[in-house]
């Protein structure tokens, strides 16, 4: 599989200057992409669209050529900076990952995922406890691409390794995807087999 971002044009209001203009870039299935590019560039809003969050005002998402499903659960899963905003309040843990599909009790056991943690509601967790459900959440089987948007600054070091050698165990064995943003160049060398500066690719004006 591929993911195609073609001639994306983005901004959050009208008449107000594009934060994204003219971006285009692909990413094939089995590759480890960092994306890199100064404070505020629109690294965060480029993920967004290509996970299908937000629309662009020009340009589409490709996935083998075709758009993003609407339906479903989708191959293409981004987890991001505030886990609290990626789940449904009002749903026990349990809920949240059978409605995914996903329970593996390998994973479940790699992120140190506690089973009376299923029990609870996302508020009686911290936010690293729930950032581990999130990454759970976004292994399901149908996954293809995972988009990593600052995923792990907010997390203790050892819960941050955690977390990077189940990601990129699943990622080597089922050749996903992956396409992190991080600020982190040393995390970047470590994992990605290229990056993308946002800055080269970005046509708007500065
Ligand atoms: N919901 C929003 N409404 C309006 N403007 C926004 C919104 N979200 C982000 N922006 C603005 O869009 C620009 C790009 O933000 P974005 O978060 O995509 O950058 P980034 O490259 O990921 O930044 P950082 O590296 O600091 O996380 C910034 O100027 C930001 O202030």
């Amino acid at each position: 599989m591929q993911i195609e971002a073609k001639n994306i044009s983005f901004r959050y209001r009208e008449n107000t200057p594009w934060i994204l203009k003219d971006v285009s870039l692909k990413i094939e299935e089995g590759e480890r992409v960092g994306l890199i590019g100064p404070s505020g560039y629109g690294k965060s809003t480029l993920v967004k669209i290509l996970a299908g969050y937000l629309k662009p005002a020009k340009g589409e998402v490709l996935l083998d050529g075709k758009p993003l499903p609407k339906k479903g659960v989708c191959p293409v899963q981004l987890i991001y900076q505030h886990p609290e905003k990626a789940i449904n309040p009002r749903w026990r843990m349990k809920k949240v990952l059978e409605e995914s599909g996903m329970f593996r009790d390998e994973v479940m056991e790699a992120l140190g995922i506690e089973r009376d943690w299923l029990d609870r509601y996302p508020r009686e967790l911290s936010g690293g406890e729930l950032q581990r459900f999130c990454v759970a959440r976004s292994l399901f089987e149908g996954t293809h691409f995972l988009f990593a948007d600052e995923m792990s600054t907010m997390l203790d070091v050892i819960t941050q390794a955690q977390i990077w050698n189940l990601m990129l165990k699943e990622v080597e064995e089922r050749r996903l995807g992956l396409l992190m943003v991080t600020h982190n160049s040393s995390l970047a060398e470590r994992i990605c087999t290229r990056t993308i500066n946002l800055a080269e690719i970005n046509s708007r004006e500065e």
